[in-house]
């Protein structure tokens, strides 16, 4: 709050300067001071209206000194300095009283002027004749004369006592008038050195006012600004509190707003309820109706139930018969249970010696179709190879005009030009039409055998692009076209679930590697171990062999192995960018151990299953390569040639079987002869160009169909 100036704050200083003033004046009581002063006192209108009271009675008493000290100047002006130092000596000692001896300073101090003559008349104040003491003074004096000294001779003593006379008369007057005036004087200047003092009172009373009114001013002024503050204080608070409770309220508003919606939704919800209330009313009378419909039933039924148990104690006896004829029956089912065990062991045996007649090794030959282009040569006909029997077990190769082949053929007509053949006769042969599944129902038998606890070996053999992987592996996203592996895969998972009801348990764990240039590498490995060539190691004289580093992994399903494949098939897609073509330049081996146990009969088996995707069988001579492809040829070519070796001296029953000329044969030493059962799939191209690699491919293939490697033997 802003505070306003108080009217008597313009006017203290003045009031002050004017008690200073008179406090100075009180000190120093001058005539002529209080004169000067009381005359400005007397003009000074601004004076506070409390002090004009006192001021004026001051400016009268002190003018009316004033008045009467002109007088005195007039009246005494030759003599003004004595006047006035008496006066001042009154002042300053406002109870001393003149005195004549006082008096007698004074008039001495005149007598020189008196004696010299140089006494002369005041002068009247202009306008203003002398009155009072000063005329009577002059008169005095004009009367006593102008001194005749000068006109007596200085022996005329009589006349100068005379005149001396005259002259102490007028002295003695005019001493006695001035003693006259000098009591005046006095009993004024005690009038105004009273009037001063109250005066002086007056203003300390003044002074004491103001200063009391001033710290009434300041406790006043403190008060208001703590009063200020405090309201300032308050109305920031109020400000706060306002803006919280406009927070408060804008919250309440929203909460209202909410609590409207909440309202409007829980009426909605009531009378919702309200319909579900009725509708279940409504259930309730319907269900107590059923409730008395349902106590008749009861009732009824209760009824029943006594029947009932009337007829559970005529059907106990019954079952108690029954429980004895199940007893019966479960002890005949244990007889054929082993009677049946005791088949499945015989089937075994015979199933044996049904591949035994067959030959331990067996060749199917696989023609595979024209593909794409090669369709629309020819009309999609292969001429050149037949198949003329009914069992599917011969192929004629017609020898083409323009190929020379250095081998004695069958000499046929047809279309009545006389044609070459070459007949191969195999344990069966698959042409183009056939099927995935056509073929594995002729191999499956063998896969039975490595579950008997056989060693099994299935290689496919061929030229590039013959269709050996597709056979061995086929198309593991589609199940038609699954070929061999996933496919005995999958049989052997079945057979095991069957055989787990005669008591047997298998464990299986599988390995994929590849050879390459005659080094084996990890097709189940990746990183660094991927390119880390393996070596194949005999575990012990007749023991199987192994590949220390190689991964095996136990699988427990089919899902499990198919995962494998593909991660070998990736593995194996990713070398062929480093090297140009290597699946089709390496054998891929896929090897399943297969450990069966049977806990009701304690028999246990051992089966190795080998499934083999052999390199290209190009020959090297006519394919012209040179280089790292030459390097290929070689490698592909020795192991091939050293496969038929091994299979020459196994047939010949030769002492010295050369496995370890090549990785492929040692890696498959226990699976090749006298322990194992092998078949070969020779993979023939339709391709008329490809007529010189067929019938080499089908020779080998011959070669090997004409030995028979021996008796194969179970492993337990
Ligand atoms: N019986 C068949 N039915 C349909 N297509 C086939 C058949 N056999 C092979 N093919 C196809 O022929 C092509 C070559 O087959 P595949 O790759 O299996 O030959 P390969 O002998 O394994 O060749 P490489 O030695 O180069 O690996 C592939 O596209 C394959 O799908």
């Amino acid at each position: 709050m802003e505070r306003k100036p108080l009217a008597s704050n313009r006017k203290i200083p003045v009031a002050e300067s004017r008690t200073k003033s008179v406090s100075k004046r009180t000190r120093s009581p001058n005539v002529d001071e209080s004169v000067n002063e009381g005359k400005r006192v007397c003009t000074d209108k601004k004076a506070p209206t409390g002090l004009k009271r006192h001021g004026s009675s001051s400016c009268l008493s002190t003018c009316s000194v004033t008045a009467r000290t002109a007088t005195a100047r007039q009246t005494s002006a030759p003599k003004l300095n004595s006047v006035k130092s008496s006066s001042n000596l009154m002042a300053r000692k406002p109870s001393s009283r003149p005195t004549v001896s006082h008096a007698t300073s004074t008039v001495k101090s005149l007598k020189p002027n008196v004696r010299s003559g140089a006494v002369t008349a005041p002068r009247p104040v202009q306008g203003r004749p002398p009155t009072g003491a000063s005329s009577t003074l002059n008169s005095t004096v004009v009367s006593t004369g102008a001194p005749k000294t000068k006109g007596r001779p200085a022996w005329d003593l009589k006349g100068r006592l005379q005149d001396m006379q005259g002259e102490l008369t007028g002295c003695t007057f005019r001493i006695a008038h001035l003693e006259s005036l000098n009591q005046k004087l006095s009993g004024d200047a005690e009038v105004k050195h009273m009037a001063s003092q109250s005066a002086v009172k007056e203003i300390e009373h003044l002074k004491e006012k103001l200063d009391q009114a001033d710290l009434e001013y300041e406790s006043h002024k403190k008060k208001l600004q703590r009063d200020l503050e405090d309201l300032e204080f308050k109305k920031s608070s109020i400000e706060r509190k306002k803006s919280a409770l406009e927070e408060e309220l804008a919250d309440s508003n929203n909460q209202v707003t909410k609590l409207q919606q909440l309202s409007e939704a829980r009426n909605k919800t009531i009378g919702d309820l309200q319909f579900a209330i009725e509708q279940k009313e409504s259930e309730i009378l319907g269900l107590e109706a059923k409730a008395r419909a349902h106590e008749s039933e009861r009732q009824r039924l209760n009824n029943q139930i006594e029947e009932w148990k009337k007829m559970t104690e005529a059907h106990s006896k019954t079952i108690e018969d029954l429980k004895l004829m199940i007893e019966q029956k479960n002890s005949e089912i244990q007889v054929k249970e082993s009677r049946e065990r005791a088949h499945e062991t015989e089937r075994r045996r015979l199933h044996n010696l049904v591949q035994e007649l067959k030959g331990n090794i067996r060749v199917f030959c696989r023609v595979r179709p024209l593909l794409g282009e090669e369709e629309l040569c020819k009309g999609g006909i292969i001429s050149h190879i037949n198949f003329p029997d009914m069992d599917h077990k011969i192929l004629e190769l017609d020898k083409l005009p323009d190929i020379s082949v250095n081998e004695s053929v069958l000499n046929s007509t047809r279309g009545g030009r006389a044609l070459s053949k070459y007949e191969f006769s195999f344990d069966k042969v698959f042409q183009p039409e056939s099927s995935q599944a056509e073929v594995f129902e002729e191999i499956s038998q063998l896969v039975q055998s490595a579950l008997d606890g056989y060693n099994v070996c299935i290689f496919a053999y061929g030229q590039t692009g013959s269709g050996k992987t597709y056979t061995m592996e086929g198309c593991l996203e589609e199940e038609d076209l699954l070929g061999m592996i996933p496919r005995t895969v999958k049989q052997i998972f079945t057979a095991v679930h069957d055989l787990e009801g005669k008591g047997w348990s298998y464990k299986f764990s599988a390995s994929m590697l590849e050879i390459y240039n005659e080094s084996i590498y990890d097709l189940l490995s990746k990183g660094s171990a991927r390119e880390e060539k393996l070596e194949v190691k005999l575990m012990a004289k007749g023991e199987d062999v192994h590949v220390p580093k190689l991964s095996i992994v136990e699988v427990k399903s089919e899902q499990q192995v198919l995962k494998l494949l593909r991660n070998a098939c990736e593995n194996r897609s990713v070398a062929e960018t480093k090297c140009n073509q290597r699946s089709s330049r390496s054998h891929s081996v896929f090897q399943l151990r297969l450990e069966g146990t049977n806990s009701t009969t304690g028999e246990s088996s051992k089966g190795l299953l080998n499934l083999v995707d052999l390199a290209g069988s190009e020959r090297v001579k006519e394919s012209g390569s040179e280089g790292q492809r030459l390097l290929e040829a070689q490698s592909i070519n020795k192991s091939l040639s050293n496969l038929g070796n091994v299979i020459m001296a196994l047939g010949n029953k030769e002492k010295h079987i050369p496995y370890r000329n090549s990785k492929l044969t040692y890696l498959l030493q226990n699976s090749l002869g006298g322990n194992s059962k092998t078949l070969m799939f020779v993979n023939v191209s339709p391709k008329e160009e490809c007529f010189s690699e067929t019938l080499n491919s089908l020779r080998f293939a011959t070669k090997v169909n004409q030995c028979n490697i021996g008796t194969a033997q179970k492993k337990s």
